[in-house]
């Protein structure tokens, strides 16, 4: 059995992220990073824009201007303005190549044919410049930026449709058991709901990873073999949930070990979340996290976590630790550092009640799992702990 950090270290150490590129429209390329440079097809702003509802001027040595027309947002007709000639302009507009500013409107009078300005003004004030943002031609976003919301503003600004981005992992979920009905159906005795892989699934969309399959099987030692055999085939992150234990129908360990998958370890000295797998067949990474649900979407944070970054060639591989105030307290049996399902707000923190590991009503309610030492046997109020802040 190994220590939590010697797992985390052996998960960061299969740092290989997948290099392969896809081509995806830029309004669902969010979260992705940029396979390649992208430089500006135009000039932002395309023309000059007036930045105010105003009037664009020639400017002169007076304060009054003769009016000679108007220019809404979108029209295209050139006007040509004599030094003390103006137009009335909106914000967006193109600014005459005779203008050389723009005033508001607030600051002006209006007197029908003329206008008066309340002071003389610089050069090109209220005026956005061709290309101010970026030039045609000139770097638009790096190769590895992240697409964020405003990224893919910016870009489709640009009259881009489409990026090349790192593609995502294929992820296999694998949920194994023969108590397992689908949640909708009827409960029969012995049986119970399906949870893991929808548990996961959602934990996996709220990180924008999208390419999964479900794959279920029951315990059967060959029908294991098979399915497993398939997921590592077309997948490049497997995880599965349940029969990774020692029981007589936990057929996992054996089916792995049957298709050649490399161990990187088996058991970590931790609760809840004991008997995790880890390991990996060629480039697919490989985890069997243990079928307690709050068991397996621990294991999920705390180590796939660090995978599905390392995959995504992500800097920030764990998730985000702070110390916190416990406003509660806490006695642990035996010497397995702990995970505890709590509630992380301020600089303070409340583990719960009901931290089994086959309980995820606890889990429901949390935002943050405290990682309790070891040799810590018991946690008081007052006392600082470490907190992961769990992504919501
Ligand atoms: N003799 C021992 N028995 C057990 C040990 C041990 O060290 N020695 N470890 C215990 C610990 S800790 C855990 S955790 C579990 C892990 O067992 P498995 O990974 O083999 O999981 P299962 O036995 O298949 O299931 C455990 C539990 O979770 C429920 N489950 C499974 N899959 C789902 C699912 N998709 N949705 C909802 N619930 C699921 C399952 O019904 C069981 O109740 O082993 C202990 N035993
Ligand atoms: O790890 Mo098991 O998850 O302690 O119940």
């Amino acid at each position: 059995m190994i220590s939590i950090s010697e797992a985390i270290s052996r998960v960061k150490n299969q740092r290989k992220p997948l290099v392969e590129k896809c081509i995806k429209p830029v309004e669902k390329a969010g979260g992705y990073l940029l396979f390649e440079d992208i430089k500006s097809p135009i000039n932002m702003p395309p023309f000059r824009q007036s930045a105010m509802d105003g009037y664009a001027l020639n400017l002169h040595d007076e304060l009054s201007y003769k009016l000679t027309g108007e220019i809404k947002a979108g029209d295209s007709q050139q006007f040509q303005l004599n030094p003390g000639e103006a137009v009335r302009i909106f914000t967006g507009a193109a600014v005459p190549d005779s203008a050389n500013a723009v005033m508001m409107q607030e600051k002006v009078q209006n007197h029908g044919k003329t206008i008066d300005i309340e002071h003389q003004i610089d050069l090109e004030l209220n005026i956005r410049l061709l290309g101010e943002q970026v030039k045609t031609g000139d770097m638009a976003l790096k190769k590895g930026t992240k697409l964020t919301p405003a990224a893919i503003g910016y870009l489709l600004s640009l009259g881009i449709t489409e990026v090349s981005v790192y593609k995502k992992p294929n992820i296999a979920l694998v949920t194994t058991g023969n108590e397992l009905i689908e949640p909708g159906l009827a409960l029969t005795h012995g049986k119970i709901y399906e949870s893991n892989s929808r548990m996961l699934l959602s934990a996996l969309y709220n990180l924008k990873f999208y390419d999964i399959t479900l794959y279920k099987v029951e315990d059967d030692y060959n029908k294991t073999v098979s399915t497993l055999e398939t997921a590592i085939n077309d997948n490049d992150l497997v995880l599965i949930t349940g029969g990774i234990s020692v029981g007589d129908y936990d057929f996992v360990g054996k089916a792995l070990s049957e298709l050649n998958v490399k161990e990187l370890f088996y058991k970590v000295k931790q609760k809840p979340g004991k008997p995790l797998f880890y390991g990996k067949k060629e480039d697919t990474q490989i985890f069997a996290l243990p079928g307690n649900p709050a068991a397996a979407l621990t294991c999920f944070y705390v180590y796939v976590y660090i995978a599905l970054q390392n995959l995504m060639n992500r800097e920030e591989t764990e998730l985000p630790r702070v110390e916190a105030t416990s406003v509660s307290s806490f006695k642990k049996r035996g010497d397995r550092p702990q995970f505890l399902k709590a509630i992380h707000q301020g600089n303070q923190v409340e583990i719960l009640e009901g931290q089994n590991s086959s309980m995820l009503q606890t889990f429901a309610l949390s935002n943050a799992l405290v990682h309790m030492p070891g040799e810590v046997s018991e946690i008081n109020e007052g006392d600082t702990v470490e907190v992961i802040i769990l992504p919501q």
